[in-house]
């Protein structure tokens, strides 16, 4: 049944008229079919009074890694009290989530898709990446695919064990044959303790190859290839993107690689955060996600994310929710979402706040007033 959501006070489609103010929205069979001035809306079966609240897209979480067990919390203290982030924790979450069962995964990654969906989280990538055997990774990402639509495969997410290269043989060749069908892209982990430029350039070619999009982890730690790789591969985006040259922002720019920061990675690991008005003032595409991960940035809430992305990113409150919604899509290359132009998924958080600002100005605050998926009340 077609539903209006009406008397917005404050409507973002991010159209070519981007916010309207006093205004409605019409949903039907899960699309958008109507944006324009409050009252004068097309009649539906039912009727959501916003009473001036704030409409935004629903937020795309385009960075996640929901499949895992285990807890690092103990590494998150020693962090607190000094210690350095390493690449090498990552081999942590792996013991745990090869010994945790199929039933276990599966709950664990669902309950955090519904916590992302509970702050306005209505489309969400999830990597593979602590499995790192054949069996490990299929499983992962069957999991993956019992909660997104959107599944990336990250097998070179670290070396489990033994040689390198004979590591990158085995991702390049048996585990992808087998996770192959299950993902939409591939991924790899391009840093210092992770893999080189060669070793990721062999991955995500053969991910390529199977016609999976690519997704790079590059320059999270330090100044590295990872970005340039992006560029070189066409690849849809380049995330983290922490420590970057300006040859390196040039080179996004020029491949058209969407940037995908996630400030909460840098937040809880204490480092410094990415430059995100230089991309944006440079004309990358900008998105933001949460990197949901146990090791650096154990969070789902996309709220938190934008009211950082204002704070110590120095984004405008609209470049952040830009980059939370449009820029997300960008990155997953899913023109569905993002937006509320019509014939877009109708996929609609309605804010308990007056504009998209309150994101930034109340940080911490649950402004979630209701979520719409796919045309259906969700909270
Ligand atoms: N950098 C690589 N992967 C994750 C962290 C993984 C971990 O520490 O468990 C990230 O995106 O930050
Ligand atoms: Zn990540």
């Amino acid at each position: 049944m077609a539903l209006v959501v009406d008397r917005i006070g404050t409507l973002v489609t991010w159209d070519e008229e981007p916010v309207l103010h006093d205004a409605a929205v019409v949903v039907d069979g899960g699309r958008v079919v109507w944006t324009g001035p409050a009252g004068r809306a097309p009649s539906a079966g039912e009727r959501l009074d916003a009473d001036g609240r704030c409409v935004v897209p629903g937020f795309v979480d385009a960075h996640t890694h929901l499949v895992f067990a285990g807890d690092r919390s103990e590494e998150f203290a020693a962090r607190l009290a000094g210690a350095p982030y390493a690449a090498g924790g990552i081999r942590t979450t792996v013991a745990a989530t090869r010994a945790a069962s199929d039933d276990e995964l599966l709950s664990r990654a669902r309950a955090l898709a519904a916590e992302a969906l509970r702050s306005g989280t209505t489309t969400i990538e999830v990597k593979s990446g602590y499995g790192l055997t054949v069996d490990d990774e299929r499983r992962s990402l069957e999991v993956a695919a019992r909660v997104t639509e959107h599944r990336t495969f990250l097998g070179a997410h670290v070396v489990p064990d033994g040689d390198a290269d004979a590591y990158v043989d085995l991702v390049c060749g048996p585990m992808l044959d087998e996770v192959a069908p299950l993902a939409t892209a591939i991924d790899a982990f391009c840093e210092e303790g992770a893999f080189d430029e060669d070793q990721c350039r062999r991955v995500l070619r053969a991910g390529q190859d199977r016609g999976l999009d690519v997704h790079v982890h590059a320059n999270q730690l330090g100044p590295g290839p990872g970005a340039r790789l992006a560029a070189e591969l066409g690849a849809a985006s380049a995330d983290h993107c922490t420590h970057l040259t300006d040859d390196d922002v040039s080179a996004l720019r020029d491949a058209r690689v969407v940037a995908v920061l996630v400030p909460v990675a840098e937040f809880s690991t204490r480092s410094p955060y990415a430059p995100a008005r230089r991309l944006v003032d440079a004309g990358v595409t900008v998105a933001l996600a949460t990197d949901c991960n146990p090791g650096t940035s154990f969070t789902t809430s996309m709220p938190f994310v934008v009211a950082l992305a204002c704070r110590e990113l120095g984004l405008t409150p609209l470049e952040a929710l830009r980059a939370a919604t449009l820029g997300g899509a960008a990155a997953l290359r899913d023109d569905d979402v993002g937006h509320l132009r019509v014939g877009a998924r109708a996929d609609l958080v309605v804010l308990d706040a007056p504009s998209p600002v309150h994101l930034a100005y109340r940080p911490g605050v649950d402004l979630v007033h209701r979520v719409i998926r796919r045309g259906e009340v969700a909270r």
